[in-house]
């Protein structure tokens, strides 16, 4: 995919051919109050081999503080909320974590978390399969790693040698007693999540941002499985008269789903911090 034009891009569909995508994102950039929301791992940040050797790509944390001082900027991230909030790092952006179960209106350092209440009585179920996670997966699996979230968490296969297998031992093993203790099992990139079996997220979680903001306009950032439920949110948000505008980070894993529905596709971490920097150029130029 090539950079034709500022906000102007190619999208290669999946038979290969390839399309203009030229929706106006300068349109939303306009409205006021405005939002700017980004996942993490694979937006700003180039995934890596475990969690704790990400890092945001250089220039996107200047770049979140600068649309800061024009625009509400959220970060809605899988992670829990701290450590979503340790990799970014930036004072005065909302932190929400855990798929939108945690909330965070600043740095945590500074600010208090608060949990959706809904989810709190999936705290020990989440526990205890993360528990048996490590007691029978992790000597199975070598290079699994169990990430542990207030609720529920995630188990990386990447270093796994064989990650199919990986994949597939996870997945039978957890089958039952994830659904005796009632949590809910997904899959992201080479990772699979225990979660809360709750209808909020990272969509649920876009729209309480834009009403908690009373935004006018919205722009939502995202790479993975998850992120559909913030691209499709956006879709609804302009059908209930906002202008907002859905940006996809296209990577060989990508879903073809969310390139499908996105209004901008761009290439790779590095591109999506090229768009970030313009889009704050352009508010703080439209807003000074
Ligand atoms: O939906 P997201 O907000 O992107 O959260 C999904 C998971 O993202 C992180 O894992 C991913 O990034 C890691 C670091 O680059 C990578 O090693 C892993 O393979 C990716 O799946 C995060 O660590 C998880 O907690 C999130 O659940």
């Amino acid at each position: 995919m090539l950079l034709i034009n500022t906000y102007v891009y190619v999208r290669t569909l999946e038979d290969g051919e390839d399309v203009i995508v030229s929706k106006n994102i300068s349109a939303v950039l306009s409205q006021h109050p405005l939002g700017l929301v980004f996942d993490i791992d694979g937006t700003l940040s180039p995934i890596a081999p475990t969690p704790d050797k990400a890092y945001l790509y250089p220039g996107a944390a200047q770049y979140l503080e600068q649309a800061s001082r024009f625009a509400h900027v959220g970060i809605i991230t899988g992670r829990a909320v701290t450590d979503g909030a340790r990799i970014v790092n930036v004072e005065g952006l909302t932190y929400v974590g855990t798929h939108g179960l945690e909330w965070c209106q600043g740095l945590p350092s500074t600010h208090d978390i608060a949990l959706i209440p809904e989810a709190v009585p999936y705290t020990k179920p989440g526990q205890e399969l993360l528990d048996l996670a490590e007691k029978e997966l992790v000597p199975q699996i070598p290079g699994l790693i169990v990430q542990r979230k207030s609720i529920g968490g995630t188990l990386h296969y990447r270093l796994a040698p064989d990650p199919e297998q990986a994949r597939a031992t996870i997945l039978a093993t957890l089958k039952e007693p994830a659904a005796r203790l009632h949590m809910h099992i997904d899959e992201g990139k080479r990772v699979v999540e225990i979660l809360a079996p709750l209808t909020i997220n990272k969509g649920k979680a876009l729209r309480r941002f834009v009403e908690h903001f009373a935004l006018q306009g919205v722009i939502f950032a995202g790479d993975d499985r998850t992120d559909l439920h913030g691209i499709l949110e956006i879709a609804r948000l302009r059908q209930d008269g906002y202008a907002a505008h859905g940006i996809a980070v296209q990577h060989p894993d990508t879903p073809a789903a969310l390139l499908e529905h996105a209004d901008t596709v761009v290439q790779g971490v590095e591109a999506m911090v090229q768009l970030l920097q313009q889009m704050t150029i352009d508010i703080s130029e439209q807003k000074a």
